[in-house]
């Protein structure tokens, strides 16, 4: 970024917590809402429910498809993950992803991965974790930048299994920036086991590029 461009671009830290005007308010309570959501799925992954609970709850969800239905709108209206102001942007698809620390070049945060990411034997499914890589390197890539960036490529070294149900520490930084290449690095730690790592390459993106 040039000088100018340092200037003028958002501080990094609205990055993270959103641009006051820009991260649509919603409703009171659409956090908690999620945070809800999130606890079922991980309820309904680990649960055995027999053939009544089975038949109220899909009666249920139906119900409540009916109602959210009509409510649908365009992409730029919609509040889901797009309160970049809550832990986990108000969605469910990777994991709530807590931000401890966080510059331009670097961020700390924490994430624990309930029921509903297990793959098996009480490690996390090895399509999550990229998921989450791909979460806190996308949003550093674009950090104190008005330049949005896409993925070109994450590559994911999984070192160790990382366990469902514990509080995971997780990092990301810049390793370098070339022209509209933007290398990036992340690891995933149990304490001081090191879960798994990754690279992403991110491009910044050509104006009319989607
Ligand atoms: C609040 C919101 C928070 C969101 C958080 C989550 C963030 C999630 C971010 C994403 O996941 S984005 C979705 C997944 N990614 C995509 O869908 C991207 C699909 N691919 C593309 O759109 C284009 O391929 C891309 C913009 C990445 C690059 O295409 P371009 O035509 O703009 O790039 P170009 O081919 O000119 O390459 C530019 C440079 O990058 C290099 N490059 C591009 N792709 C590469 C690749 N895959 N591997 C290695 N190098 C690559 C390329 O060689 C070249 O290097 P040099 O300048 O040195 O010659």
């Amino acid at each position: 970024m040039s000088d100018e461009e340092h200037a003028s671009a958002p501080h990094w830290s609205e990055t993270w917590r959103g641009v006051e005007g820009q991260v649509p308010a919603g409703p009171a309570g659409y956090g908690a809402m999620i945070d809800t959501l999130r606890t079922f799925l991980d309820d309904v992954a680990a649960a055995s429910p027999d053939e009544a609970i089975v038949a109220a709850l899909t009666q249920d969800m139906a119900g409540w498809s009916s109602k959210l239905r009509p409510l649908a709108v365009p992409e730029a209206e919609r509040i889901f993950a797009h309160r970049r102001d809550l832990p986990g942007r108000g969605q469910t698809m990777s994991p709530q992803l807590f931000i401890d620390e966080a510059s331009a070049e670097s961020v700390r945060g924490h994430v624990t991965f309930g029921d509903y990411y297990l793959g098996g034997n009480g490690a996390v499914h090895g399509g999550a974790i990229p998921l989450l890589f791909d979460e806190i390197l996308g949003r550093l890539s674009n950090a104190g930048t008005q330049k949005r960036s896409r993925t070109a490529f994450l590559h994911v070294d999984f070192r160790s299994i990382t366990p469902i149900g514990k509080r995971l520490q997780i990092r990301g930084w810049f390793e370098y920036e070339e022209g509209r290449k933007r290398l990036l690095k992340a690891d995933l730690r149990d304490g001081d086991t090191l879960c798994a790592e990754a690279e992403g390459l991110f491009v910044e993106l050509r104006p009319g590029q989607p």
